[in-house]
């Protein structure tokens, strides 16, 4: 198996049309995702990851969206297929897990037509070969029992079982790249456990490179492998699980971590980022983007336009800031 990534990003920048004018929503992204690897890409709510998985996938109105870059996909720039090109990849070779199961399914429709419809698009197979794959898909993601789930509707069936038909859908293909978009979100946490579980045996089983988008780190720290860290649609750093969680090192990863619960801590009091990601127009032209969120850094300890620097062991992280950076002692920021 060639060890080329499967997914190779090279300054990707998407930017929207706000009033007439274009705002970047994600700027410069360097990735790679390669086969057997879990991928999570974090950050707070408007970083960009979203808009991020969407332009991989190619969802994006041209007439309203801007998108420069290269996205290498299986050595093929995503950036440069026609339609009917992406039509062919898009639930084939990538599949997409959506963070609403009930949104994503159509609420006239039985399971296995919906399953089926995907299979009807890219495959050849027989109509009896098409509902036996539905079975064994619906077995493949947990169904008890496949015969009945797959003649029932989205509305009777429960979150954690309308997520694990998403789950089928997006896998029916046997995709090389799967990307799940805050999956387990709409989830109680012991239904979260089981899909987490369920995406890493697929990615096993199937050998695919997995995107996982979330906000939470404890379902970073529980399924990935690799991390990417947004903020204000930048990679801020980026490392192995082991790294970002051992060795933190942008003000915002430190950040996240700090306001994460711990389960084995005394302390009942949780640090709280002040203040808001940017919104598009409001983008801080130069500085560290986190500035703002960390005013006790002096302005001299941000890079002008701050770059990506590699350390010796392969972990990146964006901005000069983090040499210096420490949590105020007296702390405003905290909550019970
Ligand atoms: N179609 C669009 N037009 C204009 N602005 C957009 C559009 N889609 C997203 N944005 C903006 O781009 C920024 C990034 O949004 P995005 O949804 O990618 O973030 P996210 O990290 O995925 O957040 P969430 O988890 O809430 O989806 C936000 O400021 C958002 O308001």
């Amino acid at each position: 198996m060639s060890n080329q990534p499967l997914l190779n990003l090279k300054k990707l920048n998407t930017a929207f049309k706000i009033d007439g004018k274009f705002y970047q929503a994600i700027s410069e992204i360097n990735l790679q995702v390669k086969r057997d690897q879990i991928l999570a890409i974090v950050g707070e709510s408007g970083c960009g990851k979203s808009t991020l998985a969407t332009t991989i996938m190619g969802l994006h109105d041209p007439a309203i969206t801007k998108i420069d870059g290269q996205a290498f996909f299986e050595g093929q720039d995503l950036l440069k297929l026609t339609d009917e090109q992406y039509n062919e990849i898009r639930g084939a070779k990538i599949g997409m897990i959506f963070q609403d199961p009930l949104s994503a399914l159509n609420p006239l429709k039985k399971i296995k037509d919906q399953i089926i419809e995907v299979m009807d698009y890219h495959t050849n197979l027989t109509k009896e070969q098409k509902i036996q794959r539905t079975l064994e898909l619906l077995d493949q993601v947990g169904i008890n029992n496949p015969e009945l789930t797959a003649n029932q509707f989205p509305h009777e069936l429960s979150g954690g079982m309308r997520q694990r038909v998403i789950i089928a859908i997006a896998i029916a293909c046997k995709p090389d790249l799967l990307i799940a978009d805050e999956p387990t979100t709409a989830l109680d946490v012991t239904i979260q456990a089981q899909i987490l579980d369920l995406i890493r045996k697929i990615q096993r089983e199937n050998h695919s490179g997995v995107i996982l988008i979330t906000h939470d780190l404890g379902v970073v720290a529980e399924t990935a492998d690799e991390v990417a860290v947004m903020y204000a649609g930048q990679i801020v750093e980026q490392g192995t699980v082991t790294q970002i969680f051992e060795n933190p090192l942008h003000p915002y990863t430190r950040s996240l971590l700090q306001s994460m619960p711990q389960a084995d801590s005394q302390e009942d009091e949780l640090y709280v980022i002040k203040g808001n990601v940017p919104s598009l127009q409001q983008m801080p032209q130069s500085g560290d983007r986190f500035a703002p969120r960390i005013p006790w850094i002096p302005a001299s300890d941000h890079e002008e336009q701050p770059t990506m620097h590699q350390l010796a062991d392969g972990h990146q992280v964006r901005c000069t800031c983090y040499q210096n950076f420490y949590f105020p002692a007296e702390q405003e920021e905290v909550r019970q």
